[in-house]
């Protein structure tokens, strides 16, 4: 296999609580800004000592803390004072167990301490992109050859982990990180954010609704999380790749299952794309998303063995994009971005107002509110100026995200060769209330922006054929050819994305099959399937 002469060059990321490049951490001098999650900051560093590149984990949830003077940081309220603190005694347990362990396949810690009213940990310094980075840049879905590859090391990993009695309970696509060359790595566990998720809020889990089985939800407590809670995340990664979607959160598919089977994704990714997946893929993963969990594959062998895995050859030297063969190509939107001029640098925005830090009663330094004290530094005109520009940013990036995902809080600028945005990713808040009802809210940063994530639409009140006595489909097809009743709407409420998959669901069904914009649909995927050939 040829490699590939692609480098990842890292993104631009900026934020404003982010520390200083040049600052020092000991022997540790911090190079840039490398990602930003809800509960930690990444950056590139130096080790002076000895002098190689490594990759610096900072403690930092920026909901409940910002970073005042120097390096320290400081909680935004006393009253998150506890969440703070469970949070950085979770990041400090997870730094020491990942500290244990050492494999290829698995975020390695080297060292880690507390310091600055924070942790950090140290990690190799990786080359790549999240599986999420990627999957958004793919015109295709990946094919299975390479899926095995990748669900191999992270089976690997998960092995590990699971034979010390760890559930990583943080399986997705953003925690699998695609080297540019070596096997796929699996990152962080977030601890942290499920410490301070458990702390702020009874009831409620702070979970990735969409790769989230549903015993990890806070009520579900006499069903026991184990293996197979992240062979159930994994086999959702895999869903969300070959549909381009999100998976459905297990809370909704409780209450009435409308997630396409991973059949119908396989199906729909043949028809759109020529891709073949084999059935004893297809049937091992569709049987580790069953929503209980006594249904799924018990153990990471018991999945391999379902899905027939195989050692691959070498994954020392995989290389993902060179793995992914011919069909490889960039998406059109990836090919747009790449062409438009990089979009415009906000290192000189404000996005915060910074002040010395109190000191709260339990002495954690104590960051001023935002919002009841005038801005010093900056005036009134630009800040107006930086605002609006911000919201418009602001806006584009909900727009660009869809709904479903929460706004990025950090400016991301790509660098002209690789545009690689980083599309942070906020963990979703869920609710889970006596009813299974569930609402999604955003993690609060300094600006919560409140959300409702309705359940979606129930089927009836998308088909309304109920004008004339009709009884086959046919005969229903025929009636709306010919009596002026408007055909039903099939996936009305669906985005560009999910549009052909809902299509390709709806069509399926028999009391559609006939409908014109059904027959339209399938003769354009058949075209589609022929030309290819
Ligand atoms: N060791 C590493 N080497 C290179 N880049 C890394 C490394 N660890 C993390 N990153 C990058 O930093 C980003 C942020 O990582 P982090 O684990 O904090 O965030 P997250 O998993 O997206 O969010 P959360 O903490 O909310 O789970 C990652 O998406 C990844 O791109």
């Amino acid at each position: 296999m040829s490699h590939s002469v692609h480098l990842t060059v890292p993104p631009k990321v900026l934020h404003t609580d982010a520390l200083p490049n040049g600052a020092r951490l000991g022997e540790f001098e911090i190079i840039r800004l490398l990602g930003v999650g809800g509960f930690g900051m990444v950056y590139q560093a130096y080790d002076h000592s000895l002098q190689r590149s490594v990759a610096i984990k900072e403690y930092m949830p920026t909901a409940l803390a910002g970073r005042a003077e120097g390096v320290s940081v400081s909680i935004r309220s006393s009253l998150d004072g506890a969440s703070y603190r469970a949070g950085l005694q979770s990041f400090v347990a997870e730094a020491r167990l990942l500290a244990r362990f050492d494999h290829p396949s698995l975020v390695k810690v080297f060292r880690f301490w507390e310091a600055h009213n924070t942790a950090y940990m140290v990690m190799p310094l990786y080359v790549g992109m999240t599986l999420k980075q990627a999957r958004s840049q793919m015109r295709h879905p990946p094919p299975e050859a390479w899926l095995r590859q990748v669900l191999w090391s992270v089976l690997e990993a998960l092995k590990l982990l699971h034979a010390q009695d760890t559930v990583h309970r943080d399986v997705s696509p953003d925690n699998i990180f695609l080297q540019d060359s070596g096997p796929p790595v699996l990152l962080d566990l977030g601890a942290a954010r499920r410490a301070i998720g458990d702390l702020s809020r009874r009831h409620t889990a702070v979970l990735k609704v969409n790769y989230a089985p549903i015993e990890q939800y806070a009520d579900a407590r006499d069903m026991e999380q184990g293996a197979w809670s992240d062979l159930y995340s994994l086999a959702a990664v895999v869903h969300g790749c070959l549909a381009n979607d999100l998976p459905l959160p297990a809370t909704f598919r409780v209450l009435r299952d409308r997630m396409p089977s991973m059949q119908d994704v396989a199906q729909l990714a043949q028809a759109e794309h020529g891709r073949a997946y084999s059935p004893a893929f297809v049937s091992t993963l569709d049987r580790s998303l069953a929503i209980r969990p006594e249904e799924r594959p018990q153990s990471v062998d018991d999945f391999s063995q379902a899905l027939g895995l195989q050692t691959p050859r070498d994954m020392a030297q995989f290389d993902w994009r060179a793995e992914m063969g011919p069909g490889w190509q960039l998406s059109r939107e990836e090919q747009a971005r790449r062409a438009r001029p990089g979009p415009m640098d906000l290192a000189e925005l404000p996005t915060q107002f910074m002040y010395p830090p109190r000191q709260s009663a339990d002495g954690l330094a104590v960051l001023d509110s935002v919002v009841d004290v005038e801005p010093r530094r900056w005036k009134m005109p630009a800040v107006l100026a930086s605002l609006a520009l911000a919201s418009v940013l602001a806006s584009a990036a909900w727009w660009a995200h869809g709904p479903e995902q929460p706004l990025p809080v950090a400016a991301v600028v790509p660098p002209a060769e690789v545009a690689v945005a980083e599309v942070l990713d906020e963990p979703i808040t869920l609710e889970v209330v006596a009813e299974p009802v569930a609402v999604a809210k955003p993690v609060a940063k300094s600006e919560p922006r409140k959300r409702t994530v309705a359940p979606p639409p129930a089927k009836s009140a998308r088909a309304e054929p109920r004008a004339a006595p009709v009884s086959t489909p046919s005969e229903l097809a025929a009636h709306y050819r010919t009596s002026k009743t408007p055909q039903p709407t099939l996936c009305g409420d669906s985005n560009f994305f999910t549009r052909s998959m809902c299509m390709y669901r709806e069509c399926q069904k028999p009391e559609f099959a006939d409908l014109p914009v059904c027959v339209d649909n399938t003769q354009r995927l058949l075209a589609q399937q022929q030309q290819r050939r």
